[in-house]
């Protein structure tokens, strides 16, 4: 094979997406939660996910993180079925072994932070490389406390989280979930369980990661963060996405009734 051919092989094509949902459904007891959900982001773009309380976003990032299995639908990563594979005719369930594989490319930073109380911060970051990618804990560190400066952290390194504030906390959260070199970060209400004075110090680690070319989706209340950084933003409700559009026109010129009301709530 010759160079240029190589690396037309591996290099994805221009305006493929890296994430690509297509039809995803979910039900709990019977209870619709996602209908029918399409999706797409490209490389370096930030989406903005709105709605109200309950109305299925968090389950949809969940699924898009292979946390649980879907009813239908499809999930492409980098133009590849991720979760599922067709087998006889029908789709099947991947098994844990293969699902954990998968899960490393995508980076996934909870509500609650979710980090190990019993390990200081860096250890936290050092885990996912050493436990799930087997790289030695002297190359771990190192990649760990990279990730610890990029969230202006590396002086609080062997802090343990009871030591930490919730913002710092969830910035750890966040260098633990990159270290992992993810090509798609999913972000669930990041700033909802913080103190109002800590919210700005996590908006200000995302929009970092957004400016360095980082492809984000955010569910999330912060309306300022979503206007400001978001390429594209979109109001979630009743299992399906109603619109999506740029932030400029999403606040000031929405379409839809339902996302006119729900802003007028949130503004
Ligand atoms: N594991 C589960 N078992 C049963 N029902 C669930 C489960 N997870 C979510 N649900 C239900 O699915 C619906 C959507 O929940 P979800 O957490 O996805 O919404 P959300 O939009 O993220 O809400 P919020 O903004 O309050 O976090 C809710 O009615 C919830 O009770």
């Amino acid at each position: 094979m010759t160079q240029s051919a190589a690396v037309a092989q591996e290099a994805p094509a221009v305006n493929q997406p890296i994430l690509h949902v297509e039809n995803l459904q979910k039900a709990y007891h019977g209870q619709e939660v996602l209908k029918s959900v399409d999706f797409e982001i490209r490389k370096g773009q930030v989406k903005a996910v709105l709605g109200p309380s309950g109305s299925g976003k968090s389950t949809m990032l969940r699924l898009m993180a292979l946390l649980e299995p879907s009813d239908g639908g499809s999930i492409k990563l980098r133009g590849e079925t991720i979760g599922t594979k067709e087998h006889r005719g029908r789709t099947v369930h991947l098994p844990e072994r293969l699902l954990a594989r998968q899960r490393q490319d995508i980076g996934m930073v909870f509500q609650k932070f979710n980090l190990f109380p019993h390990l200081p911060a860096v250890r936290n970051v050092m885990l996912g490389l050493t436990s799930v990618k087997g790289v030695s804990h002297h190359e771990a560190r190192e990649l760990a406390m990279e990730m610890l400066q990029r969230v202006g952290l590396e002086n609080r390194a062997e802090h343990y989280p009871s030591e930490l504030s919730g913002g710092q906390q969830q910035r750890v959260a966040i260098a633990r979930a990159l270290v992992l070199n993810p090509s798609v970060m999913l972000f669930d209400e990041p700033t909802s369980a913080l103190d109002p004075e800590l919210v700005g110090e996590v908006l200000d680690v995302m929009e970092n990661l957004a400016a360095d070319g980082m492809t984000m989706i955010v569910v999330t209340h912060e309306v300022r963060f979503a206007s400001r950084v978001a390429s594209e933003v979109s109001l979630f409700d009743g299992g399906v996405i109603v619109e999506q559009a740029a932030p400029d026109q999403f606040f000031n010129n929405p379409k839809h009734e339902r996302t006119k009301r729900f802003l007028s709530h949130v503004h």
